[in-house]
């Protein structure tokens, strides 16, 4: 299995620290109203809310496509700011698999695709052959490296997205809506691709089972705050929490016997 975090200093105990964060879009809309957030190395955290909590923000902030407001992210001890050297390290450290592949894979292979992000770090040869194969294997697309993106099914792009963004060994990966658009299999096998990941990961999604199965620890975003953080069951045990930020787990689903389950399956 790749040793991503082993390559990191163990002193870096809190990949991601948000403090204060406080953001406006151009057009003058609050979308973030002080928000404090950390995750510890290796740590798994689902970001739950409803349309136009603001997760998408937050998530633009954590590796600087979005800047500006009142604040500070912080990622395996380095400061997100406009310092280009520190971005560079920052968008190496933290991936971001967006709920679109299509924005992510536009090279004629997959291998190309793949082999994007660690060519513009400088790497060649033999060095990011191997981060192909690494990054490819660990979504099990090693098969299809050859084929064009386009070609393959969107439950594949996403997986081949995933692998553009392994490929530059995250300390830290983020993942927007990942089980969005995905067959009941294809949802599966995401999920045991992504339990196995050596990455602290944070998931933004509305698919609340699918944060029970992958992620230890929840907050709710709702109206650019954080208005809940807990244990995933517990958040999702609790009707009244979700009903009131527009919430909802699937006819039937008992969060509690699900996590229950999900413990001896482990
Ligand atoms: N470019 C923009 N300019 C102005 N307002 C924006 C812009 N992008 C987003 N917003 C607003 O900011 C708020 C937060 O949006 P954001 O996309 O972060 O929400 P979200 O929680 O990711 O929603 P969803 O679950 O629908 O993806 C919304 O009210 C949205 O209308």
């Amino acid at each position: 299995m790749i040793g991503y975090v082993d390559t990191l200093p163990a002193a870096d105990l809190l990949s991601l620290d948000v403090r204060g964060l406080h953001y406006s879009y151009p057009d003058g809309h609050v979308a973030l109203r002080g928000v404090d957030l950390t995750v510890p190395r290796g740590g798994r955290l689902a970001l739950l809310g409803p349309n136009g909590a603001g997760k998408t923000t937050l998530v633009l902030h954590l590796n600087g496509i979005l800047a500006g407001g009142a604040g500070t992210v912080t990622v395996g001890g380095l400061t997100v700011d406009r310092d280009r050297a520190t971005l560079a390290e920052i968008r190496r450290r933290v991936g971001i698999v967006f709920q679109d592949p299509d924005d992510q894979l536009f090279l004629p292979t997959v291998a190309e695709d793949v082999a994007f992000g660690p060519a513009n770090l400088g790497l060649r040869g033999a060095e990011l052959e191997a981060r192909v194969v690494e990054a490819l294997d660990a979504v099990g697309m090693t098969e299809h490296r050859d084929r064009a993106p386009q070609h393959l099914s969107f439950g594949q792009r996403r997986r081949v997205a995933v692998a553009t963004v392994l490929a530059m060994r995250p300390e830290i990966l983020v993942l927007d809506e990942p089980s969005s658009n995905l067959d009941p299999a294809a949802r599966r096998e995401l999920a045991a691709i992504l339990r196995r990941l050596p990455v602290t990961l944070l998931m933004v999604t509305h698919d609340l089972p699918y944060a029970l199965e992958l992620c230890d620890r929840s907050v709710i975003l709702d109206a650019g705050r954080i208005v809940a953080d807990g244990t995933t069951v517990e958040l999702l045990a609790d009707p009244e929490l979700l009903a009131r930020h527009r919430l909802e787990l699937p006819y039937g689903f008992d969060p509690t016997l699900a996590a229950r389950q999900l413990a001896t399956h482990d």
